[in-house]
């Protein structure tokens, strides 16, 4: 049952009840909460929202305005909507499914604010599914896909609620009033950088499908001549067509294997947290934040590439392209919209550089920025070797932030406030924290085929597909490399012409490249990419059920086209 309403489409979204309420619960609620919900949510015995986004504000959590007053004399909760901005807005099952919510307000005990914390609160009634008392809900319209979800909207209008509804894992008021602090005040943000976590496997699954689509129906559709007299070729035969769709299907695979490593680290961190240690979390919200970012904007563009691949009938539905394109362009605004979660991550390298500066050594995913030397060493690379490319992918990073760092460095000392600094310097913040984010992928992408367990010929492959992937990287973005001059002009010939090599050498592996995505018809939802390749007689077939061909002359001709024409014809 829980699957199938995880699928069905018309107007009910369990999605988040998923991968946002009942994930809340586990991070956030005590163990008495979770004895309360937890086996409810679990069993969809409750269905629930994750309702944190306001119509105000969605990006800037401490502004939400959504407040939750103690009340000692009633050890209640207060939930209000104070404002038309501090409307819930966008929470998907929002609108008509969910009928409870864990609901993100500003925190008001004896007078004082504490900033947002999550609470649990009934929304519909478990009867008849009418909203509870004090709370109006309702789905907030059409948006550019997914709209099978019901993103909704919820006002509360001064709804109590008990006090132990307040997911008291890390902070809690006590019944008197009393606000116990949290080991850190970013823990009730700790689901969100989960979330995030799973977006960098849902942008890889998501770039997988895509480029299983595209590269089968490069395998079927044949166009043109490419020798005149001789049979149309296979499309994938163009050497422009391999351009568009390897390094897209090579950088899905890049995003599977830094997903590997996201939830590798996402487990370790939050293990240490739970006895105590927090000083992993830093490093967990610049890793999440910038590779959700990273991840989820390259999946769209790549989304966007296989469509046009795809020529005609990659702009139709049938190819299940378009909705793969509108769901991925929703993980670039969702649980953190990518520019700011980009400046998280730039946040962190800042801090990571002036701490390098300082003599500290450097560990994890930045340990890179102590150890690459400022004055590079030209000289002729080995640009197929997959440790000349990952050190070239480091020294760019290290380059770009000690960049940004001391450009605002440099505004400062001119006298302007740290934040203006910032502010000013945001643009040069964004693509060095881009090029840190990309030297991850590819060091990550290098060492998984170097380290996993595999036959070697399967290694043999998986090598070419990073080779592809970091040259592609820098040929797209050879100004970074040769700006102080760590990869010379030759480097870059030399790089494209590897990337061509590659090009040829993946060509043969192609569709079994695709095919080990193991994605089942039933999920791709695309008749250009069916496994069996019978796409011009299911392209029919899909057409034929078109709504519009239910009758042979639409009702359209009476209404509006047939007196058109008669009244037309009247005048000549
Ligand atoms: C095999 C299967 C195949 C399947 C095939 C198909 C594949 C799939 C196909 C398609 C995929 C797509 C499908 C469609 C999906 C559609 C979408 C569906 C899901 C949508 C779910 C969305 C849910 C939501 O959006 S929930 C709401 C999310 N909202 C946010 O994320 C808000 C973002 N804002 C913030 O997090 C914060 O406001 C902030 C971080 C921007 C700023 O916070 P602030 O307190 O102001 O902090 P700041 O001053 O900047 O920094 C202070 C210090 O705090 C540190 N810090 C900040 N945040 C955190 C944190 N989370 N953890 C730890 N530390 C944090 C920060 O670093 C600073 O530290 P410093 O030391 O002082 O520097
Ligand atoms: C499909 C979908 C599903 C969603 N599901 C949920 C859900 O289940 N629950 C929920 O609570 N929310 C949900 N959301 C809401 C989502 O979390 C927010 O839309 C998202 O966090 C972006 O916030 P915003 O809309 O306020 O954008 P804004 O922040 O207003 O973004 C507008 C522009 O302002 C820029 N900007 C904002 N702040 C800064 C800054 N500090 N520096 C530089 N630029 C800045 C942004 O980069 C962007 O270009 C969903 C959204 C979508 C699209």
């Amino acid at each position: 049952m829980a699957a199938a309403l995880q699928t069905l489409g018309g107007g009910i979204g369990i999605t988040l009840h998923w991968i946002a309420f009942t994930p809340t619960i586990e991070q956030q609620a005590t163990e008495e909460q979770k004895k309360k919900w937890l086996k409810l949510a679990q069993d969809v015995a409750i269905v629930g929202a994750y309702a944190q986004t306001e119509m105000g504000h969605g990006t800037f959590v401490r502004g939400l305005e959504t407040t939750a007053t103690y009340d000692p004399s009633t050890q209640e909760f207060v939930i209000n909507s104070p404002t038309l901005t501090s409307t819930k807005w966008w929470p998907g099952g929002l609108g008509k499914t969910a009928n409870h919510a864990t609901v993100m307000a500003q925190l008001y005990t004896r007078g004082k604010c504490y900033g947002p914390h999550n609470f649990m609160v009934q929304i519909r009634s478990l009867e008849n599914h009418q909203p509870c008392p004090g709370v109006t809900l309702g789905d907030i319209g059409p948006k550019m896909e997914s709209n099978g979800n019901d993103n909704g909207f919820a006002r509360f209008d001064h709804v109590r609620i008990p006090r132990e509804n307040m997911l008291m894992k890390f902070a809690r008021v006590e019944a008197d009033g009393t606000y116990v602090q949290p080991p850190s005040s970013k823990l009730a943000y700790s689901n969100m950088v989960y979330l995030r976590g799973t977006f960098v496997m849902s942008a890889a699954q998501a770039l997988a499908s895509a480029t299983t689509i595209a590269v089968r129906y490069s395998c079927v559709r044949r166009q043109s001549e490419m020798k005149p007299g001789e049979p149309e070729p296979q499309i994938l035969e163009y050497q422009t067509q391999q351009y568009k769709l390897f390094p897209q299907l090579a950088a899905a695979y890049a995003f599977w294997f830094a997903s590997w490593f996201m939830t590798q680290q996402h487990g370790s961190i939050t293990g240490s947290m739970e006895k105590g240690d927090m000083s992993g979390l830093a490093e967990l919200h610049a890793l999440s934040a910038g590779l959700k970012s990273y991840t989820t904007a390259v999946t769209a563009r790549g989304i966007d590439v296989c469509r046009m691949a795809c020529g005609g009938h990659g702009y139709s539905h049938a190819s299940g392209l378009p909705a793969l394109f509108g769901g991925a362009a929703a993980l670039c605004t969702a649980e953190g919209e990518n520019t700011v979660m980009m400046l998280q991550t730039a946040r962190y390298l800042v801090k990571c550089f002036a701490q390098s500066q300082a003599g500290k050594r450097l560990t994890g995913t930045v340990a890179y920025l102590s150890a690459v030397q400022p004055s590079p060493v030209a000289g002729n690379r080995n640009m197929s070797d997959l440790g000349t490319l990952v050190a070239a992918f480091q020294h760019r990073a290290a380059r770009m932030v000690r960049h940004a760092a001391m450009q605002m460095q440099g505004e400062m000392q001119k006298g302007k406030a740290r934040e203006d600094a910032w502010n000013s310097c945001s643009v040069l913040l964004i693509k060095a924290a881009e090029a840190h984010v990309h030297s991850f992928v590819v060091r990550n992408f290098a060492e998984t085929v170097q380290t996993v367990e595999v036959d070697e010929s399967v290694r043999a492959v998986l090598t070419s597909l990073c080779q592809l992937y970091s040259l592609y990287g820098i040929t797209e973005h050879a100004g970074d490399f040769l700006k102080d001059g760590y990869l010379t002009g030759r480097d870059i010939d030399a790089a494209s012409s590897h990337l061509s090599a590659m090009l040829a050498r993946v060509r043969p592996d192609a569709v079994a490249l695709v095919d080990a995505f193991d994605l089942h018809d039933k999920i791709l939802r695309s008749v250009l990419g069916r496994y069996d390749g019978r796409v011009y007689e299911h392209l029919y077939e899909w057409a034929k059920k078109s709504p519009l061909n239910k009758s042979e002359v639409h009702e359209s001709y009476y209404k509006y086209l047939q007196p058109f024409l008669k009244s037309n014809r009247a005048k000549l």
